[in-house]
């Protein structure tokens, strides 16, 4: 089929680069690819998580490179991923991804991505900072509350370089070829610091606090178009649009939310359940209300703990076995728990899964509950981690909340939920609501529609 106009849409995710690309004539997805980023690295700190950035850019590279000759018809880029972290860089790292490939004198440009699972500012360093003003609050992993932790401990960090960004935005500049910093209202707000309301930085209390607010981008509101693409790249043309980078959680609803009525669950390396909302409300525990488009808000409970729980189970299994002096890949391991049978309904063993803590309630972890001298089987452990996770997000956000709110539908999104029958299955025993699960690339596909629905002239 020979298509006119396509939408390249890319998801920096927390464990994969995922790419859509969308028929500007029939809103529909043509093609799509994820690719592990596999960036995960030794953190400076025992509680921060951070990610090598190079190793994103290879895999996003190596997303973008596979379709081919079709990448010709791309006439805009929509970018989004992972919220509240932040990168550092120097403007010579964006001109130089133009100039050659990636050296080791490339990497002194940029900083680690760290990321919003990063937990170095834990409960005693937040209670030293000032409170934002803002509706949002401020939690560990959240990029302002980590500049303010390294200029205490790290400062060499603030001062090797002058911009900062989520890993969106520091692509953005790149594919832009454009040093300045530039993030859309979904991201800012992701840091915290930022006040939605009039679309501006906490700057005279930052000041007051000594934060380096020279660092801090500017910030414009998501459909805006920041720039073109510098040099033609993997046969996209040069001049394609570039939009300011979007959170994954907006973009994962705009992708698969169809009425004001359906609620989106969704599950990949995090885990959230949320629906639009036309006002911010009181807020409760575990829901907040972050940004969308038009003005609207998405009421979210955003849970730490997701398809990695999942992960650290799978991992801790295959440490067990390799203990043991059995062999098994992690890909067969995970075929064989989604497939052990499943006789544990009646098990009266319930696995809390917060091993991660969750924002909301960061010293509390996981447990197991009503362990018996034969329900510590890996079916049993497996299938409590999987409804663990829903049983959470039901917690955080109640059946309730979303009757209120006129919701009669859920949208099941992300890998996990479309490689986890458990986790399916689940979602429809709580929520007791019907359940429709769509592809898992929507990130990408919902930046690329987002980038659409904001530029219909370009399509023209
Ligand atoms: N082989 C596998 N089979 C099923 N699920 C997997 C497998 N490998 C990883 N996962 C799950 O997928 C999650 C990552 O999903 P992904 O869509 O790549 O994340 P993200 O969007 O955050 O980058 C992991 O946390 C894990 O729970
Ligand atoms: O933390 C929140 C919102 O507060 C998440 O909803 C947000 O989407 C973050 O980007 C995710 O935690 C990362 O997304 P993913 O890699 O798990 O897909």
């Amino acid at each position: 089929m020979d298509f006119e106009k396509l939408i390249l849409g890319i998801d920096i995710g927390t464990s994969s680069v995922k790419v859509s690309l969308l028929d500007s004539c029939t809103s529909k997805s043509i093609y799509a690819k994820s690719v592990p980023t596999i960036s995960k690295i030794n953190p400076s700190h025992q509680k921060g998580d951070e990610q090598d950035v190079v190793k994103i850019l290879k895999a996003m590279k190596q997303c973008i490179k596979s379709p081919g000759k079709m990448m010709e018809k791309v006439k805009a880029i929509g970018i989004c991923g992972q919220m509240h972290g932040i990168v550092f860089w120097d403007e010579k790292f964006v001109h130089n991804f133009w100039d050659s490939e990636f050296t080791s004198k490339t990497d002194k440009f940029v900083s680690n991505l760290y990321t919003w699972q990063d937990a170095r500012t834990d409960f005693q360093f937040l209670a030293k900072l000032p409170k934002p003003h803002s509706h949002l609050k401020a939690y560990s992993g959240y990029g302002c509350n980590t500049i303010f932790w390294l200029k205490e401990n790290q400062p060499e960090i603030l001062s090797n370089f002058n911009q900062c960004g989520t890993i969106q935005d520091l692509i953005v500049s790149i594919l832009c070829n454009q040093g300045k910093s530039v993030m859309s209202t979904h991201n800012a707000a992701s840091w915290g610091y930022f006040n939605v309301t009039d679309c501006s930085w906490n700057i005279d209390i930052l000041t007051e606090a000594n934060f380096p607010v020279h660092l801090l981008p500017s910030v414009v509101q998501p459909g805006i178009n920041v720039g073109t693409l510098y040099e033609t790249l993997y046969n996209i043309p040069k001049g394609a649009v570039v939009g300011v980078a979007l959170g994954d959680l907006q973009c994962s609803v705009i992708a698969t939310l169809t009425t004001m009525t359906d609620a989106v669950i969704n599950i990949s390396t995090s885990a959230q359940v949320a629906f639009i909302a036309k006002e911010i409300e009181t807020q409760c525990d575990g829901v907040e209300y972050f940004p969308y488009f038009e003005n609207h808000f998405l009421a979210v409970a955003a849970s730490l703990n997701g398809g990695n729980v999942l992960d650290s189970f799978v991992r801790s299994v295959f440490s067990w076995v390799s203990a043991l002096g059995l062999t098994i890949t992690e890909d067969e391991l995970w075929n064989r728990l989604l497939h052990l049978s499943p006789e544990e309904n009646l098990t009266p063993l319930i696995v809390n899964p917060l091993i991660f803590g969750e924002r909301h309630n960061p010293t509390t972890y996981g447990s197991l509950i009503n362990v018996t001298n034969n329900n510590l089987t890996l079916s049993e452990l497996f299938s409590g981690f999987c409804k663990g996770i829903i049983n959470n997000l039901l917690k955080m956000m109640p059946r309730e909340m979303l009757l209120k709110a006129g919701i009669q539908r859920i949208i099941g999104s992300g890998s996990v939920i479309n490689k986890n029958h458990i986790i399916k299955t689940q979602i429809e025993t709580c929520y007791n609501l019907p359940l429709s699960v769509t592809m898992s690339e929507d990130s990408a596909f919902g930046a690329a529609l987002a980038l659409l629905k904001n530029n219909p002239s370009l399509f023209n």
